[in-house]
């Protein structure tokens, strides 16, 4: 497994060592002691697996609130998404900015989200399936978003008109939060 950084301090992208042979291959999709010897150190508690049918699936951008907030360890175990973290720590140099990556069944990378970042993603093509441990419960009540197309984020999504939930519709944009 490779463990690289990225633009925003505690954001890693692993690369799993792949073993290919006549059968398919096999990898280790997680090690806990190999991230720890990267200085990584997650207790993660459940393991969360979504199914979109269509291309244009977008969900997000999501988080939980404190004490509630979650660590992500996201995988695409079928298809391919385009996958987008936003920085919503208020006291972050970095507030507001933005980076993506593409994560898929051929390339096997997995994004290592901190607290403190909203998550989602678009699928670029049917059936595809995101897998993503989280080091925290699910709460509903701790459960809040921001708009997919917030002008301020300026994501640069692969499509226009995503298929969305009603809980996404409705998200406010970035400026209006007062609790993140
Ligand atoms: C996230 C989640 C949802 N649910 C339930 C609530 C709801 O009835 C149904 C669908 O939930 P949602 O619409 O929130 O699912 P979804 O839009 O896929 O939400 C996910 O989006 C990505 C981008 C993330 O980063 C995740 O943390 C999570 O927020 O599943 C759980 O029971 N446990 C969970 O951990």
């Amino acid at each position: 497994m490779k463990v690289k950084e990225t633009i925003f301090e505690g954001v890693f992208i692993l690369e799993p060592h792949v073993f290919h042979d006549n059968r398919g291959f096999f990898m280790e999709s997680y090690n806990k002691k190999l991230l720890e010897e990267n200085g990584i150190n997650i207790d993660f508690v459940q393991d969360n697996h979504s199914f979109s049918k269509d291309a244009g699936v977008l969900r997000g951008l999501h988080y939980q609130l404190e004490p509630k907030a979650q660590t992500k360890l996201v995988r695409v175990g079928m298809g391919a998404i385009f996958d987008v973290i936003v920085d919503i720590r208020k006291k972050s140099k970095t507030f507001g900015k933005c980076f993506s990556i593409i994560l898929s069944e051929e390339n096997k990378r997995q994004l290592l989200i901190p607290k403190g970042f909203a998550h989602g993603f678009c699928t670029l093509v049917p059936n595809t399936i995101v897998m993503y441990k989280v080091d925290n419960y699910y709460d509903p009540e701790y459960d809040r978003g921001i708009r997919w197309d917030d002008p301020d984020l300026g994501i640069d999504w692969p499509v226009s008109i995503p298929i969305l939930s009603e809980k996404d519709k409705k998200l406010p944009f970035l400026k209006n939060i007062d609790e993140s």
